[in-house]
């Protein structure tokens, strides 16, 4: 049998039996919504419904007049049939040719299970590429909803975030309008706190067929109404063990229990708000590496320079000034070096603290790096800047205490620069803030310069002097002059101070006073003054040798050698090495050594004490003079600076203060040394105020090795 030999139905018939073969459901329908005339199977589905409204869940004027305006578009619906069932289908609208009096044909396929996974698939991988690529946690769970809401237009999808204080934050619901984010925005989750709040308080789902009348609603009850809720089902997020994170919900406009579909599609859509929020947080956590500090939390170089740059180009087009300060802390490396780099850290975390605590919001502090703070300080200018400054070094001012109970006293030297004048983009601001900031050191620490163009020389200057005094020290150009101790009384040699030189074959002589710090700052003072020592013991042997045995020198060690070096091994060796007795080395240390009383210098100096080699006190009364740490540390000698003794005659004050010093080092059994003695009167009133031992001009100039042997013959040849 062909097909042309039977009789053919009418193509009415035809169509109905294909679309019952199918299982497809078709209808036409006009502008208004009004169904004109639908399949056997669709009449079946819907009953006697007369317009589009009736027989389709959550289907309003709005939503009916997007769908006309792109016809072609697949909708998920949930059809309304005449026992109360909802059927899941899968809708298409086509506009029909011209002359069909504008009806619109409705074509309707249910959606299986196999259709409804792979309505999911499609979601999954949608929401999965928003999230590979990278788009915001907010755009990926906005996504989410409007998908999810376009397989079921029944429905109305939010997503909450909980915070860490339990408060709901709206992350994404594109149905709802603005208002209702707003309403819920920072409530707190709860026992009874709707359905998401009491979901991620009992970290298990909660489902609410009733608003109305639902108990767990009480409390937000009006506000559900009033935004024509009636049900609502919501699923906590958490990832791994950890809190909850967030809520997914499904709201319905019907009171109804969840249907089966949705069940599937919930379950699909946790995992993709799990997977969002983990990715979420990876990207913050490498943005964290990235950006912050891991010691203080503050943002670090990279973060500091984009803002920066930012507030630049805003300052810029506002045509205001804005500042940058520079904060170095004043000898951080001594408490890291000496009290460990967990004491280290906390005093940085305590620096971050403060500094913090004395800034406005819209101001950028950073760490740099090691003891480096930076603050970028929109709309200031220069003077509200050294404002600024004068609150920082105030609230550094207060002493910290550490963990370990031990109490530090903090300050910190900070440079100030200033756009326009100083520079218009960062890096100068920078470069001139650190130029200011070292001038602020070089100004006795704990204070804050300006940046001044005369600097810029000074730094050039600097750069050049550390390159010249490396090459000096590496090519034997150094040299060593010593410099005689008298008893005052009877001009007896007691010793020789040991005084490097620096004959510079452009610069002439380099004053230490103007190399060393240099030296301290680019760390070549270990070397130097390991140098020294092992030169001066070298000394001390040839003038053995050369007749003039059992002579006492004493040398200058930095307060930074102790932190970074082990002198006392040092010393021990060159002793041995040339044969010298501990008793002829003498060690010159600063006040600000003494101030650690713990830790790796004071260690050292009690060695160093074992040994035999006697420890001296510099420019006593310039610093700390702390008396406290005299009496503790085996130190021999005080050395009272020459700024005392050169008024000595003519300064009561100056008198007075060198009067102090001297009871000082009597009353605690030391040698009083005064420096810079010059004339013969401050030599008697030295005298007279108790002091027996000197050295300065008035005795002898420093002078070097040979100069100073043949000056020792000549006393020895003297006639007594
Ligand atoms: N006005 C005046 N000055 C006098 C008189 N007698 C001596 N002086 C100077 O006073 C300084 C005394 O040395 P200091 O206080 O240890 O102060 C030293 C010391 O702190 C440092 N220094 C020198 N050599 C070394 C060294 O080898 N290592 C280290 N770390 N520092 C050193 O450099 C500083 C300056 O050394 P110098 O320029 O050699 O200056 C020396 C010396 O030349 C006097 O009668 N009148």
């Amino acid at each position: 049998m062909t097909v042309t030999d039977q009789p053919a139905p009418p193509p009415g018939a035809l169509l109905e039996q294909t679309l019952e073969a199918a299982g497809i459901g078709l209808a036409w329908v006009d502008a208004r919504g009004r169904l004109q005339r639908g399949s056997a199977c669709f009449r079946r589905w819907v009953g006697a419904a007369a317009t589009l409204f009736d027989c389709v869940h959550a289907l309003d004027k709005d939503k009916w007049q997007d769908w006309q305006a792109s016809p072609g578009e697949p909708r998920q619906l949930a059809l309304r049939g005449p026992d109360g069932a909802t059927l899941q289908v899968e809708a298409q609208l086509r506009p029909l040719a011209a002359g069909s009096d504008g009806l619109l044909a409705l074509v309707l396929n249910p959606l299986d299970e196999r259709r409804e996974r792979h309505a999911i698939d499609i979601l999954q991988r949608e929401v999965l590429e928003a999230v590979a690529s990278s788009r915001p946690l907010q755009v990926v769970m906005d996504l989410l909803c409007r998908r999810v809401e376009a397989m079921d237009a029944g429905v109305i999808c939010t997503v909450l975030e909980i915070d860490r204080e339990g408060r709901v934050h709206p992350l994404a619901a594109p149905s709802l309008p603005a208002s209702f984010s707003s309403a819920i925005d920072g409530e707190p989750i709860g026992p009874q706190a709707g359905s998401c709040g009491t979901a991620a308080w009992r970290r298990e789902p909660v489902e609410v067929r009733d608003i109305a009348s639902d108990p767990l609603w009480e409390r937000y009850r009006p506000l559900a109404q009033s935004f024509g809720l009636a049900a609502c089902w919501s699923t906590p997020i958490s990832l791994a063990d950890g809190p909850v994170r967030a809520t997914f919900a499904l709201y319905y406009r019907q009171v109804r229990s969840v249907a089966s579909f949705h069940r599937r599609m919930v379950e699909a859509c946790a995992q993709l708000c799990q997977l969002a929020l983990q990715h979420e947080d990876s990207q913050r956590e490498i943005e964290r590496l990235a950006y912050y500090d891991s010691v203080t939390g503050l943002p670090n170089r990279t973060l500091f320079t984009d803002r920066a740059q930012q507030a630049l180009q805003m300052s810029q087009r506002l045509d205001r000034p804005s500042s940058l300060l520079l904060l170095d802390l004043d000898r951080f490396k001594t408490v890291n070096d000496s009290l460990g780099h967990a004491a280290g850290d906390e005093v940085l975390r305590e620096v971050a603290r403060r500094l913090n605590a004395a800034l406005r919001d819209s101001d950028t502090l950073a760490r740099l790096g090691g003891d480096e703070f930076v603050l970028m300080l929109p709309g200031c200018n220069a003077l509200d800047a050294l404002h600024v400054a004068q609150k920082l070094h105030a609230a550094l001012s207060a002493p910290l205490q550490l963990d370990s109970g031990m109490r530090i006293n903090l300050s910190a030297s900070i440079g100030i620069s200033t756009c326009p004048d100083d520079g218009q983009s960062f890096e100068p601001l920078l470069k001139h803030a650190d130029i200011a900031m070292y001038e602020a050191k070089q100004a006795g620490r704990n204070c804050s310069r300006y940046f001044l163009a005369s600097m810029n020389q000074s730094l050039d200057e600097r750069l050049n002097l550390e390159s010249e005094l490396r090459q000096a020290l590496s090519a034997g150009q150094l040299q060593l002059h010593f410099q005689p101790k008298l008893a005052l009384a009877d001009a007896r040699v007691l010793g020789m101070e040991v005084l490097l030189r620096w004959p510079h074959p452009v610069r002439g002589w380099v004053p230490p006073d103007r190399f060393i710090p240099v030296a301290e700052e680019c760390g070549l003072i270990n070397a130097l003054d390991a140098w020294v020592l092992e030169a001066a013991c070298r000394q001390l042997r040839d003038w053995a040798e050369a007749g003039l045995p059992g002579l006492q020198l004493s040398v200058n060690v930095s307060a930074l050698r102790f932190v970074q070096d082990d002198v006392a091994a040092h010393v021990q060796q060159q002793l041995q090495r040339h044969g010298l007795q501990a008793s002829q080395l003498t060690l010159e240390i600063t006040e600000r050594l003494m101030l650690d009383e713990r830790g790796r210098p004071h260690e050292q100096l009690l060695a160093l004490d074992a040994m035999g080699v006697r420890l001296s006190v510099d420019d006593f009364g310039t610093g700390y003079s702390s008396l406290s740490y005299l009496k503790r540390l085996p130190v021999s000698e005080i050395k009272l600076d020459k700024s005392f003794v050169r008024d000595l005659d003519s300064d009561p004050d100056d008198r007075a203060l060198a009067s102090a010093v001297i009871s000082i080092g009597q009353a605690l059994d030391l040698s009083v040394v005064a420096e810079g003695v010059e004339t013969e009167a401050q030599r008697e009133t030295l005298l007279r105020l108790g002091c027996r031992i000197g050295q300065g001009w008035l005795f002898g100039r420093p002078m070097d090795a040979q100069a100073m042997a043949q000056w020792l013959r000549s006393r020895e040849r003297a006639p007594a």
